[in-house]
């Protein structure tokens, strides 16, 4: 299995310039000390989902676990699992910079998809794969995945972290669910939703910084802040595994960004068309960090979406950008959430 195959390296992805990587919360903190780490069940994006199976040289194939109510199988899975298998062939001292996927068929939850890694190029600084996920003998996804290693540099700079309450002072997305279906007047419509959002079994946990407006229930904010992590025990050590997880975890609610600005539609058809990543600095996927996306651009029937992952010490970890097909129609009802 690849998830053994990619073990044994060290948490430093820092392309920040410095061969010495930042220090990562985990190193300064105890957010989740050690010794309630060993009691949490392991995350299943590291024991299931990101760990193929090895068919032969550079071909692997992934299972599914999360499958969204539009049955199409979700983007982040396949770009995490795509990075899974560049990442199976290239040496331990290089670590994802960049990826650039295109998401050309949409997939079919009821096969496994086949990962196919073409070795690119091997540079001295910089080495290069492309993936394709195939399905039924056709690419549903095709990716480039770009690797370096660690090089020393005097240009280091970031934008800042937005000033934001702690996740500890936050509700997760199920507990404000609980708080919805709490209100009698709910229409029927609303709570059967809300009721199927509970149901979902997706491996990552999410606290929303303006919770009213994450599921657009009032009032426009047109930036979406909120705090990810893996469901579930992944620890350090694998930098190389917390990017792929990344790759998962950044398409989980993204393009909706791009409906913030209009409160007035709903998507009848979305999905993404690409997603690129760059990942910047080390980080925990299984610790929460800061997801901060916004849209600068909407038009055509697409949208595009931009976020940026930040590690609670304020470090940014990783950019990201996606544009998607967004089909729309007027909403008719107010929401009575
Ligand atoms: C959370 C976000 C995600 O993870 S989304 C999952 C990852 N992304 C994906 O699965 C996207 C994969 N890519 C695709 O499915 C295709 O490339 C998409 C984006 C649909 C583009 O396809 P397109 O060139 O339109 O394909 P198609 O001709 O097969 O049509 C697909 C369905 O869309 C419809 N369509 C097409 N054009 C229009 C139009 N102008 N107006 C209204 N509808 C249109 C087609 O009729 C077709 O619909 P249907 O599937 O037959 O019901």
């Amino acid at each position: 299995m690849v998830e053994r195959e990619m073990g044994g390296s060290t948490d430093n992805c820092n392309h920040s310039g410095d061969t010495e990587p930042p220090k990562s919360p985990e190193d300064e903190s105890s957010e989740r000390p050690e010794a309630q780490c060993t009691q949490d069940l392991k995350s299943v994006l590291i024991t299931s989902v990101l760990n193929l199976e090895k068919l032969d040289v550079d071909l692997y194939r992934g299972t599914h676990h999360w499958v969204p109510r539009s049955q199409r199988l979700f983007g982040g899975q396949i770009v995490g699992q795509a990075l899974v298998a560049a990442a199976a062939s290239v040496s331990d001292n290089l670590y994802a910079h960049s990826l650039h996927c295109y998401f050309v068929r949409a997939g079919d939850p009821k096969v496994p998809v086949l990962y196919q890694v073409d070795r690119t190029r091997d540079g001295r600084s910089f080495t290069v794969r492309s993936v394709r996920a195939i399905q039924h003998g056709q690419p549903i996804l095709i990716c480039q995945a770009s690797f370096h290693m660690l090089q020393p540099s005097p240009l280091q700079h970031q934008f800042t972290m937005p000033v934001v309450p702690q996740p500890e002072d936050l509700l997760t997305v199920e507990e404000l669910i609980h708080r919805y279906l709490s209100k009698p007047d709910l229409a029927k419509k609303s709570r059967q939703g809300l009721n199927k959002l509970l149901a979902n079994e997706v491996p990552i946990e999410i606290k929303p910084v303006h919770p009213p407006h994450f599921y657009r229930l009032s009032a426009v904010e047109l930036r979406k802040l909120f705090w990810v992590r893996a469901r579930g025990y992944i620890g350090e050590g694998n930098m190389k595994l917390h990017c792929c997880v990344a790759a998962y975890v950044s398409d989980y609610a993204f393009l909706g960004t791009a409906l913030l600005p209009h409160p007035n539609y709903r998507a009848q058809f979305s999905a993404s068309l690409d997603h690129a990543m760059w990942f910047h600095n080390t980080f925990r996927s299984d610790e929460w960090m800061l997801y901060e996306c916004e849209s600068p651009w909407a038009g055509g029937s697409r949208g595009l979406v931009q976020g940026r992952l930040w590690r609670r010490d304020g470090v940014l970890a990783a950019s990201c950008s996606q544009e998607g097909v967004l089909r729309v129609k007027p909403v008719t009802e107010p929401s009575k959430l």
